[in-house]
Parts: structure tokens; sequence; C-alpha cells
């Protein structure tokens, strides 16, 4: 049951302090609902009324808060680091993943200068005794870091304007990132190490700019830092847990490393009793509680960056800096759209027309997905891969809730089994068809191998039919071209009746009357006949009715395929399967599919 909402705008949900520059962007069009200390429990419980979530890096994404979000469509991280959002079931549930990459580098790098700074001084400590009312020189003699060995741990964004400010310092650069690019590390005059001893041996200051993950969790323990100099500095301005605490903590204490510069922790805030606690407490150590991206400029920055995001997620578009999505670029999207809507009809026709009728089967897990014409031309097609899933998969999935998209269809297709193969031809005589662009769905017949799974035997194994749908895009608007043997030409939206018939005089008033009947009004009409390319060739998928169809049905089975033809009524309700009988029974149509799309 939907939550009763009090406005029929999309509700962002925003538990932590983000720059009101963003918020205010969204405020013109969605409904901004900030709620600062939320425990987890209130989380779960509000949730499932959001389309939107904004975070920093306090509010923890959970699996169980992401399933409980029924209406959620993104996820936006106001910053870099994604660790506290459960990514992966985000993808699963096809909630967008965004985050500003760019937006705080500056606040970050400048914040590592600032505690390696403040390190080498001892200003904290001179400070706090000065305000204590003391006047402490000789306790507080410092280090200059000019000449000094500055050592990188990830030469990315971050690490690479921690390097440029060093080299203004005066400082000696070197790092250690094996997927950091020489070219660029040489235009910062940093040297690239390969080896982690050999870049330890070498840090006077060792600083550490890589993402949490499951390669660096815990790559500076016990055994790296007994390798660094005594004397040495170390910075944390990345993730807590990238450093073992405990070993960090038991360096100072032993007096092995002279100082220790710390902004994040494993746990935040760290608990009173915690290695972090005492950690923080240690007169050698530096910290300040995740303040690196804490600037008026970046807050600025990732608020409008992510809010923009959320805006176009919203609408529909794709974001700029999705996490869990293939990027795409906006003009692109914009030629690809059309299509997206074309493919996804395409794979909803087939499954209604051929899979979930009535003596249909979802047996083919197998497609052939060709682009000809000027849609070959399109190199980036994962929306059209993601639509064709969803067309697939949507009409025979239990929730209605199901949201198959860019993020998630890879991942649906290998869970569901099904495999498609695109296809691009852009050689003008291999179109079989006047159309400027036109994309073909072919459903694959079983291999020997999966019907020997079902137990069929291969000696009773039936001819493997054709299954066919062609479309293109009219005035941007999809059209089926070909339907089975049929050569169509229908609008694949609503509620749609599709007979197959023998071409016979008086059949279309026969339905029209029986739908009448039943007082179901006809929008349009249209009638497919076999396409002649094809009157010879390939056999159709067989009918379920033509063996138990009418006299007349019966009388006709056996005549020409050419006299066959398809009957596509736009109707304005669905209808049950009753009057799809009916029509077989006395409208003397071979069978009669209701298919709502
Ligand atoms: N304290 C704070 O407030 C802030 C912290 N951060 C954190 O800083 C970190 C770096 O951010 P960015 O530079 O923007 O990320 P980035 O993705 O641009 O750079 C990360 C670098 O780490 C490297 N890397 C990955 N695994 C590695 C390994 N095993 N060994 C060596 N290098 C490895 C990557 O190749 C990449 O070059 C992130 O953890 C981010 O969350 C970022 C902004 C503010
Ligand atoms: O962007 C990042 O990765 C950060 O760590 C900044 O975190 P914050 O937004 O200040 O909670």
């Amino acid at each position: 049951m939907p939550l009763l909402r009090d406005t029929a705008r999309p509700k962002v949900l925003v538990p932590e302090k983000l720059s009101p520059d963003g918020l205010a962007l969204l405020r013109t069009s969605l409904e901004v609902d900030e709620r600062r200390g939320l425990s987890a429990d209130d989380l779960l419980q509000i949730i499932p009324d959001y389309e939107a979530l904004l975070v920093r890096s306090e509010t923890k994404v959970t699996a169980t808060v992401l399933q409980a979000a029924r209406r959620l469509k993104v996820v936006a991280r106001a910053g870099v680091g994604v660790d506290n959002v459960d990514v992966e079931a985000a993808t699963k549930l096809g909630i967008v993943v965004v985050n500003s990459p760019s937006g705080n580098i500056g606040a970050a790098a400048e914040h590592t200068i600032a505690l390696m700074m403040a390190m080498a001084r001892k200003i904290p400590e001179g400070c706090a005794t000065l305000k204590d009312g003391k006047w402490e020189r000789s306790k507080f003699v410092g280090v200059e870091v000019k000449g000094k060995t500055l050592s990188i741990i990830g030469l990315g964004k971050v690490g690479l304007t921690v390097a440029r400010l060093a080299k203004g310092l005066g400082m000696a650069v070197n790092a250690m990132d094996p997927y950091a690019s020489p070219a660029v590390a040489a235009s910062a005059s940093v040297t690239l190490v390969s080896s982690l001893p050999e870049l330890l041996a070498s840090a006077d200051f060792l600083t550490i700019h890589t993402p949490l993950i499951a390669s660096t969790r815990g790559m500076i323990a016990e055994a790296e830092l007994a390798q660094m100099k005594p004397g040495a500095r170390i910075l944390n301005v990345a993730r807590g847990g990238t450093i073992d605490e405990a070993a960090l903590l038991a360096s100072l204490e032993s007096g092995h490393l002279a100082g220790a510069a710390v902004d994040v922790f494993t746990t935040e805030p760290p608990a009173a009793d915690s290695t972090a606690a005492k950690l923080i407490a240690h007169p050698r150590a530096v910290v300040t509680p995740h303040l690196g991206a804490s600037t008026v400029e970046a807050q600025e920055n990732v608020s409008v960056d992510v809010c923009e995001q959320v805006l176009e997620i919203l609408k529909g578009s794709l974001p700029r800096s999705a996490v869990n999505a293939p990027l795409i670029l906006p003009e692109e999207y914009q030629k690809l759209q059309p299509f997206v809507r074309l493919v996804e009809k395409l794979g909803s026709l087939y499954t209604h027309y051929y899979a979930s009728a009535p003596g249909g089967s979802m047996t083919r897990n197998t497609f052939d997905l060709i682009y000809q014409g000027e849609v070959a031309s399109i190199s980036n097609t994962k929306p059209l891969f993601a639509a064709l899933i969803k067309g697939l998969l949507a009409p025979i999935s239990s929730s209605e809730g199901i949201n198959i998209n860019i993020v998630n269809a890879e991942l649906v297709a290998k869970e569901r089994g099904v495999f498609v193969s695109e296809q691009h031809s852009r050689d003008p005589s291999d179109q079989s068809s006047s159309y400027s662009s036109l994309v073909t769905l072919v459903a694959r017949p079983p291999s020997r191998a999966s019907s020997r799974a079902r137990g069929e035997k291969a000696e009773a194994a039936p001819p493997q039919p054709q299954r066919v749908i062609s479309g293109t895009c009219s005035g941007g608007e999809p059209l089926i071209t070909r339907l089975g043997r049929f050569e169509a030409s229908f609008a694949p939206e609503g509620t749609l009746l599709i007979c197959e018939n023998y071409d016979s005089p008086g059949k279309i008033g026969v339905v029209g009357s029986i739908l009448g009947r039943e007082g179901v009004n006809i929008n349009f009409m249209t009638v497919a006949a076999v396409s002649p390319k094809l009157a010879s060739g390939e056999a159709d998928e067989p009918n379920p009715s033509k063996d138990g169809g009418t006299a007349e049905a019966a009388a006709v089975k056996d005549g020409p395929v050419s006299t066959e033809a398809l009957m596509i009524l736009g109707i304005d309700r669905v209808v049950g399967q009753q009057i799809a009988t009916d029509l077989v029974k006395e409208g003397g149509v071979l069978s009669a599919r209701a298919v709502s799309l």
C-alpha cells in the first residue's frame, strides 16, 4: 500500500548538513526534507516515502535501508567516498548512486597540508598551552618540511593535488599507485615507485589517499610501520581502516613514529573506550573530526553537483557521475531516447505475445538484437540493452516495483539466464526495409541441450519456428513493422488484441460485433499481411488454436499460407481470456491474444 503523501512532488531526504546552494535547486520542483539526527531505525521507518536520499559520510545506507526504500531512485553522496553506501545492493535494486568526484578534492588536499604543517610545527600543542595561560617556547621545537620526502599512497585526484602543493613547499615527492599514469606523475614531478617497502623506507612524511577497498583495508599495519624510518610522521585524510589504529598507537607509544595526523577513523565518531579514542588522546597525534571536506567552497561545490544530478535522474536522464551506471554523454542519450522506448516495446510485445500468452512459453532465453540503418551507428547501446531486459522481464515479474534499468540490467539478465547478442549492421544492402533505422529482435530456438534438459525427446522435438519482431521510430514514436511472418504497421501502445485469421470477407464485422457485445470499444484497427519475402520461407510460431478452431478454420487450414493475416485492434480496456476464446470459437479467427503495452 503506498503511503499517503501530502504532496505530488517527489520527496528528497537530507539527513546530514548540506550546503543550501544545492538544496535551493531542488526546492523548485521537489519536496526537500532536512532531518538531521535520525537514528538508523528512524531512517528505516521513513525511507519508503522518498524518491531521493542525499548523504555525506555519516549516514549508513545499508542494504536493509535500500530494500525498504520502495520509491528510491537515487542515493546522492555529496562528496567522494561511497564506502558508507552499499553500492552493490543499490545496483541490484536499480538505484543509481552518484557522488561528487571532484568538488572537495582541493579542500581535502589543503587539509592534508594543514595537518602536515600543524604536526611538523606542533601548532595544536603550542596553541593549547598558550590558551592555558602558559608561555612554553622551548618545548615546541618543530621540523621543516622543505627538503624532506613526502611519500604518497594513491596518486589520484587528492593525492596529486597534495603532491603539487608539497612541491611548492620544496619537498621531494614520491608515490606508489599501481594504476597511476607515469605521464601524469612526471608532469607533477612525482617519482613513481613500484613497491610499498621502497616507498615506506624513503618517507619522512607518509600520506594515504586511496579509497577504502579490499586491497587498501589495513594496508598500513605493524609490519609496514616498522619499515618506516624512526622519527617519520604519518597522515590519514582518506579513510579510517586503511591504517591499523592499534598498530599506529603502538608505534607512537614506542616512539618509533614522531607523529601522526588523523582526520578519519574506523568508526566515526569513535567510541569512548576504543583504540581510536586512545589514539586521539595521544600527545603526538594531531586529530580532526573528519574535516577534510569541510570548507564553504567544497560544500557548495558538492551540494550543487549532486543536487543537479538528482534532478537529472528524477527527470529520467542520466547523471554525470554515477558510481554504478555507465557514463553516457547527454547528446548521445538524446539520440538514443526514442530507440530506448522502441526496444522496451519490442521486449514487452515479445513476452506478452509469444511467451506469456496461453499456449506460449518463456523457453527462449537467447536473443539477437539487430540494429540496422542509422541506429547501427550508435556505439554505446547500454540503454537499449537495459530497455530490452526491462521489456522482456517486467511483464512477468511479480513485484510492481521491479526496477530494471541501466544500473542493474546486466545483473538482472545474468540472474534470470537471459542472453542478448547485439549486432550492428551498417551495410545498406543488408537492410531489408526502406526504414532509415530498423531494430529487430529474434528469439533463438532453444538448443538441443536445453530441450533435452527439459525432458523433450530428440525425435519428438517439433520444428523450431521463428519468433521475430521488428520496429522503427516514426516521428520519434515506436512503430512495429514486423511480427513473426507478418509485415505490420502499428504503434505498440495501450491494450491490443492481435488476431491471426484467414483473410476472408466479413471477418472484421464478426470480430467487431463480438467485442461490441462485451462492451469493448475499438480505437483503431489495422491488418498485417504475410510478408512476401517470408511467405514461402521460414515457418512462424505454431498457432495454438489452429487445430482446435472453427469448422471454417479447419477447412482452410491447409490452404495457401499467403491468405493468413493478422488483425490488430486497439481496444479501450484490458479483456479476459474468455473474449479471446469466443473470438476463436465464434469469430472464426485462428488465435486471439490480448497484450497490454
Ligand atoms: N577526509 C575527507 O574529508 C575526504 C576524504 N576523501 C577520501 O580521499 C580518498 C581519495 O580520494 P580521491 O583522490 O578523490 O580518489 P581517486 O579515486 O581520485 O584516487 C584514489 C587513488 O587510489 C589509487 N589506489 C587504489 N587502490 C590502491 C592501492 N591498493 N594502492 C595504491 N593506490 C591505490 C587509485 O589508483 C587512485 O589513483 C578517498 O578515500 C576519499 O573518500 C576525499 C575527500 C575528502
Ligand atoms: O568526500 C569524502 O570522501 C569525504 O570523506 C568527505 O566527507 P563529508 O562529506 O565531510 O562527511
